[in-house]
């Protein structure tokens, strides 16, 4: 498993009446980094993650991984360097944790082979990691939200993939298991893009982020370039006010309607 760079070449999306949803777009991101792409609700995060995990093909432009078009690869290919992590969870509710973390590994079998010691090897470190060693027996439908999308985070891993897509990884999640997701995604020897609304957590996290308005981008660069008071204030239509936080120099933000103090 290796970090992949991301090239996103003038891609955008429009559905098919035309409605351009996604303008074009075009951005680098190097091997290993951990990008955030905010902005207010429709403004594009989730067409866009939908490109890079090739779910959507862009209507024009192209998306690279390692300098190859994602749609030129066979979907196994593509499935063996990206993993996506949805808000949607599946809905193979029968299936205990274990098995639904080694559907990971499926993008490495042949239809006739079945899983080998390596497999269950990474199987038990996915569990591992995401402190679900002791669910890994029971029915995914018994758990709780966010025990949910710590199984999720862990079948992704077990893909091993060299980009990593997480919608909004920390929904359902307590203070201290998004703390870990955090880490672990710091920690993780990935490429990621993952979208946010929380942008304390965007400025801690990201080394860079993307920042759309209406489907098209209003900033990409590091947090502390692309977050300021008025680019949030505009992109989320409030009123933002940061400061840094001692002793680290990390942005906060908070907000107020606009017109009220
Ligand atoms: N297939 C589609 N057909 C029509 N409109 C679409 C389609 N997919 C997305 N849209 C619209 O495009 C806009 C962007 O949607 P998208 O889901 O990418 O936003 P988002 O930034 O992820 O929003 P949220 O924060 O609410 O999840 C929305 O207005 C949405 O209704």
């Amino acid at each position: 498993m290796s970090a992949a760079k991301l090239n996103v070449i003038n891609a955008c999306w429009s559905t098919r009446s035309g409605d351009p949803i996604l303008k074009p777009l075009s951005l680098s991101l190097n091997a290993g980094r951990v990008m955030g792409v905010v902005g207010a609700n429709g403004a594009g995060k989730s067409t866009f993650l939908r490109l890079l995990y090739r779910y959507l093909k862009p209507s024009q432009g192209s998306i690279e991984i390692d300098g190859r078009d994602i749609w030129s690869l066979s979907p196994r290919l593509v499935a063996q360097n990206v993993a996506a992590v949805l808000q949607e969870q599946p809905t193979d509710f029968a299936l205990t944790v274990r098995e639904i973390v080694e559907l990971g590994r499926t993008p490495y079998r042949s239809i006739l082979s079945t899983k080998n010691e390596n497999d269950s090897t990474i199987v038990d470190s996915a569990l591992r990691k995401l402190e679900l060693s002791e669910f890994a027996g029971r029915r995914f439908g018994t758990l709780s939200g966010g025990e949910r999308q710590r199984a999720m985070v862990a079948r992704a891993l077990a893909q091993e993939p060299s980009l990593l897509i997480l919608d909004e990884p920390t929904n359902h999640l307590d203070i201290r298991h998004q703390l870990e997701i955090i880490e672990l995604i710091r920690d993780l020897d990935m490429t990621i893009v993952t979208s946010l609304h929380d942008l304390n957590m965007a400025a801690g996290v990201c080394d860079e982020i993307l920042l759309l308005k209406q489907g098209a981008v209003l900033a990409f660069g590091p947090p502390q370039t692309v977050l300021t008071n008025q680019s949030v204030s505009y992109a989320f239509n409030v009123s933002a006010q940061s400061e840094k936080l001692m002793p680290t120099d990390r942005l906060h933000f908070t907000y107020t309607l606009m017109g009220r103090t």
